[in-house]
């Protein structure tokens, strides 16, 4: 039962959505009703927040979720959200349900939205790092990335049967904004030629000379994996260099989407049941301001202020790794 003077609680998805965060609604949800909490869910995040998209969820709400993809609650981004008068509408229409605290599923952006409403407004937040992109600082790990690097690991797959079958060069571009965690794993596990991160400068002599490489060893087939960057495209780009700077015919191929749907890995269920578990029982514990993080294998609290930067380095040694392995 819950210890603190908090007696209902909100849940919103906010940002991209990623596979997983049913399952986190679900434990959000449930965890909350075993605390005796009355527990809302705000449909289409912050936007439907300020248009008082809000219903009371039960246990038989979030019944037969867990497995889907998307978000049944919904996502969005929100303009209004970002202003001082936007976050305060958003108080009042908590507080027009009598909802006191509130669960955030989001990345970066959605929790620095979530900090300011806690900080003018005073709400208990917590949030949960749901987005594919793995880019959120202070935890190892956000919901979605798993199925989402699976999803990718799929498609290079048969993109590499087409290749090796007419002995071309392909360009796989993947998402992940300015985060390069997609691009990288994806390209270790897929044993791609060369991965294009976004935070670095393209060396086109080097993609050139380790094709060529390849192809002189007797390599039927060549995959370079390029992180998308801030918008998609960068892969004609790559193609349109290596064609003009070393006459080197490549076939683009953009994931896009499809790399955010479909079932959650094993992997996402576990750790989103866990982190949407450890949320409400983190706020019935009065919390002010927290999300769950995944650290050293455990899902573990955190202060939210340690969460708000978008991280986008690297382990230099998986670039090594993927070096190594492709020659
Ligand atoms: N600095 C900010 N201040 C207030 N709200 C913000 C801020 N950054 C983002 N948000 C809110 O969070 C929403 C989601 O952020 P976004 O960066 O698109 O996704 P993610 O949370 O997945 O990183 C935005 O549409 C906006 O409403
Ligand atoms: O949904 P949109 O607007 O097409 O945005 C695409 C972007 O969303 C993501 O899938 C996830 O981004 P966020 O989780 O930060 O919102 C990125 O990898 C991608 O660049
Ligand atoms: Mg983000």
């Amino acid at each position: 039962m819950s210890n603190t003077s908090i007696k209902t609680i909100a849940v919103l998805c906010s940002g991209g959505d990623s596979p997983g965060m049913n399952c986190a609604i679900r434990a959000v949800v449930r965890t909350a009703i075993g605390e005796g909490l009355n527990i809302f869910g705000i449909q289409k995040g912050y936007e439907g927040l300020l248009e008082n998209n809000i219903r009371e969820l039960s246990v038989s709400s979030v019944g037969n979720i867990l497995q889907h993809g998307g978000t049944v609650l919904q996502t969005s981004r929100s303009k209004e959200f970002r202003t001082p008068e936007g976050r305060a509408k958003a108080a009042r229409i908590l507080r027009s349900h009598g909802i006191d605290a509130l669960v955030v599923i989001g990345g970066d952006g959605s929790y620095n939205g979530a900090m300011k409403l806690h900080e003018e407004h005073g709400f208990p937040i917590c949030g949960i790092p749901g987005t594919i992109d793995n880019d959120i600082s202070g935890t190892d790990y956000t919901i979605g990335f798993d199925t989402a690097v699976q999803n990718a690991v799929d498609a290079v797959d048969k993109i590499r049967d087409t290749a090796n079958s007419h002995a071309r060069t392909f360009i796989v571009e993947v998402m992940g904004r300015k985060s390069p965690a997609i691009a990288l794993k994806v390209g270790i596990c897929t044993g791609a030629e060369n991965v294009v991160l976004p935070t670095a400068t393209i060396d086109y002599q080097k993609i050139a000379g380790d094709i060529d490489r390849g192809i002189k060893r007797g390599k039927t087939s060549s995959i370079i994996i390029a992180a998308e960057g801030e918008e998609p495209g960068i892969g004609y780009l790559i193609q349109k260099s290596l064609k003009e700077q070393f006459q080197l015919e490549a076939h683009v191929c953009i994931l896009g989407h499809i790399q955010r749907g479909g079932n959650p890995t094993p992997t996402d269920r576990l750790i989103a049941s866990q982190m949407g578990h450890c949320a409400v029982k983190a706020l019935a514990n009065g919390e002010k301001a927290t999300a769950t993080v995944f650290l050293q294998g455990k899902v573990v609290m955190a202060p939210l202020s340690t969460c708000l930067r978008k991280k986008n380095e690297f382990d230099v040694s998986e670039v090594e790794l993927l070096t190594s392995l492709s020659i």
